[in-house]
C-alpha cells in the first residue's frame, strides 16, 4: 500500500502494510468471545444455584468470577490492538527529491536529568553528545539539559562535554560512525585502529576521568574553572541553593550563532543550553511534566524549533539517521497537518543477553510493537518521541494560544540566544510561580495529574485530534539501560500502577472519556494500559485460591472428565498462545518470552498490588506519592549476579512477603499433590488435575525465588526477615484455610 499520496510511487517516503496475522486475529477474537462468554454463563449459573450449595461454594465461585471478569476485560482491551496491525517502513534516501538541507526543520531536544548521584553525569553527557551529533545540519539543533537536580556538577559536566564535542562531532562525521555515544562507542568490539582514534579516546578518557573526579568529591574546586566563560554561573550556587528550592540556572554553553563555538573542523556546533528551573518548597513542582513544560518555554523564548524531542537521560541514540525518518513523514502534507509526535521505540542496550527480568516487558506494556493505522499509533512513553511544537497548543483545528506570543509555537525568534533580554524573558517564564492561573499542564504543554506525565498527555493529545505514529526501524532508534535490581523494577512499576489508576479514575478516563473522543477501539487500547494495575486480582486469586483448596481436597476448578475442562484448556492456551505468538513473531526468543512471563506474575502479586493500595491511600488522602527516581547507578557486584541471570532481592521489603508466601504456598500445595498421586489417592481422577498443573506452572516460575530463600548467600538473596514473616503468614494462611473448608 502507498503512503505519502502526490509522491511519485517510484520513490515513496513512506509505505504500510497490514501484517498477515489479521484475519487469523479476528478469527481467533470471535471464537475466543465466544469462550469467554460460556465460561461467565457457568459463573453465572452456578452462582444461582446457591440455594443447594454452601456460602463457602458461593464465595469461591464469586471471586473466581470476578477475577475471571478482570481477565476478560484485559483481554477484551488488548484485541484493540489485534484488530489492524501495521507494519510501517521509511525511504530517507528519497528525501532529497523533496525537501532540501537548508529547509529542514530545526529540532529543539530536551534530555531530562534530575539527580547526579542517581543519575551520573557521565551518562548524561554520552545522551547529549549521541543527539548533538545527529546527522542533522547542527545549525538546526540545540539541546536543552533540564536539571532537576540543580546541580553545579551537571553544569560542570556539560563545560567539559562542550569542549569534547568540537572534537567528537567532526570524528563521527568523517568516519560515519553509528554509535555516537562516546561510551558506547569505545567500548564496542570492532574499532579500527588510527592515531586519530587513539587521540580522541585519550580526550574522552580524560574528560571522563575529570567528571567523576569532581562527581565524587561533590563539589568544582576552584582550579576546575579557571578560564572558564561559565564562572560567574556557579556562583549561583550559594550557601542557601538546595534542590528543592533555588534560582533559575540558564546557561548556555554553545551558541552557534557564536564564531567561536565552531568544531575543530570549521563546522558550526549545535546550541548547547543548561536549564534548571526555579525551585521553591511552597509551589508544586509537577515532577517531570513540570520540568518539560518549563523547557517549552525556555526553548520557545530561545530558539523556538518546529519539531522537539524528549529523551530520558539514560536513553542514547543509535542511530544518526533518526531525524530524517522523521522528516519522511514531516514531508507528506497529509501526515504533517494533525501529526502530534511519533514515537521511536527504545530497546535495551542488553549486550544480547537474556534479561532475566524480561526486560522486554517494558516494550510490550508501554509501545505496542505494531503500529496502528486508523484506530492507533502507540502512546507516548517519555522518550525518544519527536512532538511538533503545534501539539502543545490545543487540537489541530483550534489553537490554544499562550499568554505571550513569544512562547506561540509561530513566533519567530530574531535575536541571538545571549542577548540580555532573551535571557531574561527565558529566566523569567524558568520562574517557580510562573505557572499560576495560565493553561500550562492543562490545556497546554504535558498534562499534569499523572505519574504517568508520558501516557497521559499523549492520551489526552490523541483525544483532541491528534494522530500519532510509531516508527520501528530495524536497527533501533535509541539504546538504554534497564534496572538490574528487582526493587528498582518493582518500585518503578509501582509509580506507574499509581499514575495509570491516576488516569482511569480521572474525569478524562479512558473508558468512558477516551472512547467518546477517539472511538471505542482506541478507548478500548487506553484503558488496556490504564487499569494496568488490576491484573493483581486474578494473579493473586489465582496464586492462592486453588492452591489451598487443592491442600485441602477440594476442587474448584472443572474436573477431567467434564466437558468445561477443554473451555479452561482453550482459554488458558489461548490467551498464554497468543501473547507467545506476538512475542516470538515480534523477535523475541523464547526464553525472553518466559522471562516476561515470569515478571508478569511477579508483578501481579508485588507491585500492581501495592501501586493499587497506595494509589488507594492517596485518595483518602492518607498518604502521598511523589516520582521516585530509578536509580541509574550500577553497582558492579549487583551487574555481574544480573548478568550471570541472578535475580537481585537483596533488601527487606514488604513488596516481596506476597511473593514469597505464593512461592511456599505453591510448593507445599504442589508436592502434596504430587505425594498424593504417587500414593495413588484418586486426587487425580477426582478433579484436583488442573489446581496441580497450576501450582506446578506456578513453582516453576518462582525457581529463581526458592534459590534466593533457601540456596543463596551473596548479598541479593532474599532477606531472612521477608522470608520469616512470609512463612508465618502462609502458615496463618493454610490454617485458616483448613479451618473454612473443613468447617
Ligand atoms: O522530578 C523529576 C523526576 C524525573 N525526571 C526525569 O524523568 C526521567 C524519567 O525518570 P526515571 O526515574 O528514569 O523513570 P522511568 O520509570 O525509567 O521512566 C519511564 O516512566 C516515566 C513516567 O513515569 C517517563 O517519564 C519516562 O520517560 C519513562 O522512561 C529521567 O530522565 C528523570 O531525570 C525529572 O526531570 N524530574
Ligand atoms: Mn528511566
Amino acid at each position: 500500500m502507498e503512503g505519502g499520496k502526490g509522491l511519485r510511487a517510484a520513490s515513496p517516503l513512506h509505505t504500510f502494510e497490514p501484517l498477515r496475522r489479521t484475519a487469523l486475529n479476528r478469527i481467533f477474537a470471535a471464537f475466543y468471545t465466544c469462550a469467554i462468554i460460556v465460561l461467565l454463563y457457568r459463573h453465572a449459573q452456578a452462582l444461582l444455584n446457591y440455594s443447594t450449595t454452601s456460602l463457602l461454594y458461593f464465595s469461591i465461585t464469586l471471586s473466581l468470577l470476578i477475577s475471571d471478569l478482570v481477565l476478560a476485560f484485559m483481554w477484551a482491551a488488548a484485541q484493540a490492538f489485534r484488530v489492524r496491525p501495521i507494519r510501517r517502513k521509511e525511504f530517507p534516501e528519497n528525501l532529497k527529491r523533496v525537501i532540501k538541507e537548508e529547509d529542514f526543520p530545526g529540532l529543539d531536544v530536551f534530555i531530562c536529568t534530575a539527580d547526579p548521584f542517581k543519575e551520573p553525569p557521565m551518562n548524561v553527557v554520552n545522551t547529549a553528545l549521541s543527539l548533538m551529533a545527529y546527522d542533522y545540519p547542527p545549525e538546526k539543533i540545540s539541546v536543552y539539559v533540564s536539571d532537576d537536580g540543580g546541580s553545579a556538577l551537571t553544569l560542570f559536566a556539560f563545560t567539559e562535554a562542550a569542549k569534547f564535542a568540537s572534537y567528537w562531532l567532526p570524528f563521527c562525521r568523517e568516519n560515519n560512525l553509528m554509535e555516537r555515544s562516546p561510551e558506547v562507542y569505545f567500548a564496542s568490539s570492532n574499532l579500527s585502529w588510527s592515531p586519530e582514534f587513539e587521540k580522541i579516546k585519550m580526550m574522552y578518557e580524560n574528560m571522563k576521568a575529570k567528571v567523576e573526579h569532581v562527581v565524587d568529591k561533590g563539589e568544582i574546586s576552584d582550579e576546575y574553572i579557571i578560564d572558564n566563560p561559565h564562572r560567574e554561573a556557579f556562583k549561583k550556587w550559594t550557601k542557601d541553593f538546595t534542590r528543592t528550592d533555588h534560582p533559575a540556572v540558564i546557561q548556555v554553553i554553545l551558541d552557534r550563532s557564536d564564531r567561536e563555538d565552531k568544531d575543530v573542523s570549521g563546522n558550526y556546533l549545535p546550541n548547547l543550553i543548561y536549564v534548571s528551573r526555579q525551585k521553591s518548597k511552597t509551589s508544586p513542582h509537577h515532577f517531570k511534566a513540570g520540568a518539560l513544560n518549563a523547557l517549552l518555554r525556555v526553548s520557545a523564548v530561545m530558539t523556538n524549533a518546529p519539531i522537539v524531542l524528549t529523551q530520558d537521560c539514560d536513553m542514547f541514540s543509535n542511530d544518526p539517521k533518526t531525524p530524517l525518518r522523521l522528516l519522511c513523514y514531516l514531508s507528506d502534507p497529509a501526515i504533517q497537518s494533525n501529526l502530534a509526535y511519533v514515537q521511536f521505540p527504545q530497546r535495551f542496550h542488553d549486550k544480547n543477553k537474556d534479561d532475566i527480568y524480561g526486560c522486554e516487558y517494558k516494550r510490550l506494556f508501554k509501545i505496542n510493537p505494531l503500529g496502528f493505522d486508523g484506530l492507533m499509533g502507540p502512546n507516548y512513553v517519555g522518550s525518544g518521541c519527536f512532538f511538533q511544537r503545534r501539539a502543545f497548543f490545543g487540537g489541530p483545528s483550534e489553537l490554544v494560544p499562550p499568554e505571550f506570543d513569544e512562547l506561540n509555537p509561530n513566533h519567530v525568534v530574531d535575536k541571538p540566544i545571549k542577548s540580555q533580554e532573551i535571557l531574561e524573558f527565558a529566566h523569567h517564564v524558568a520562574g517557580c510561580n510562573y505557572e499560576n492561573q495560565t493553561k500550562w499542564g492543562y490545556l497546554n504543554g504535558f498534562r499534569y495529574g499523572s505519574l504517568v506525565e508520558d501516557y497521559y498527555t499523549g492520551f489526552r493529545l490523541q483525544c483532541e485530534g491528534w494522530k500519532s505514529l510509531f516508527c520501528n526501524p530495524k536497527r533501533a532508534a535509541f539504546l538504554g539501560d534497564n534496572p538490574i535490581t528487582i526493587i528498582d523494577l518493582l518500585g518503578q512499576c509501582k509509580r506507574w500502577c499509581i499514575g495509570l489508576f491516576e488516569v482511569a479514575f480521572s474525569k478524562y478516563n479512558t473508558l468512558i472519556y477516551g472512547s467518546r473522543s477517539m472511538g471505542i477501539f482506541m478507548g478500548l487500547a487506553y484503558s488496556h494500559y490504564a487499569f494496568w494495575p488490576l491484573w493483581c486480582i486474578p494473579v493473586i486469586h489465582y496464586s492462592f485460591l486453588p492452591q489451598l483448596a487443592l491442600l485441602n481436597k477440594v476442587c474448584i476448578l472443572p474436573k477431567t472428565s467434564e466437558p468445561w475442562f477443554f473451555l479452561y484448556v482453550f482459554l488458558f492456551l489461548g490467551a498464554y498462545g497468543q501473547d507467545f505468538l506476538d512475542f516470538v513473531l515480534d523477535g523475541g526468543s523464547v526464553k525472553r518470552w518466559w522471562n516476561a512471563q515470569r515478571m508478569w506474575m511477579i508483578r501481579g502479586l508485588t507491585c500492581y498490588l501495592f501501586g493499587s493500595v497506595e494509589y488507594l491511600l492517596k485518595s483518602l488522602g492518607i498518604s502521598t506519592h511523589g516520582f521516585t527516581l530509578t536509580s541509574k547507578v550500577q553497582d558492579d557486584e549487583q551487574s555481574k549476579r544480573y548478568w550471570q541471570g541472578t535475580f537481585e532481592f537483596g533488601v527487606a521489603s514488604p513488596l516481596f512477603v506476597p511473593l514469597t508466601m505464593a512461592a511456599i504456598i505453591n510448593l507445599f500445595s504442589f508436592l502434596y499433590g504430587l505425594k498424593e498421586f504417587l500414593v495413588g489417592s484418586n486426587i487425580m481422577d477426582g478433579g484436583l488435575f488442573l489446581q496441580m498443573v497450576l501450582s506446578g506452572l506456578i513453582v516453576l516460575n518462582c525457581l529463581p525465588i526458592y534459590g534466593a530463600i533457601a540456596l543463596r548467600n551473596d548479598k541479593g538473596k532474599m532477606p531472612t526477615q521477608v522470608t520469616v514473616i512470609a512463612t508465618f503468614l502462609s502458615a496463618a494462611l493454610s490454617s485458616s484455610a483448613y479451618l473454612i473448608f473443613n468447617q
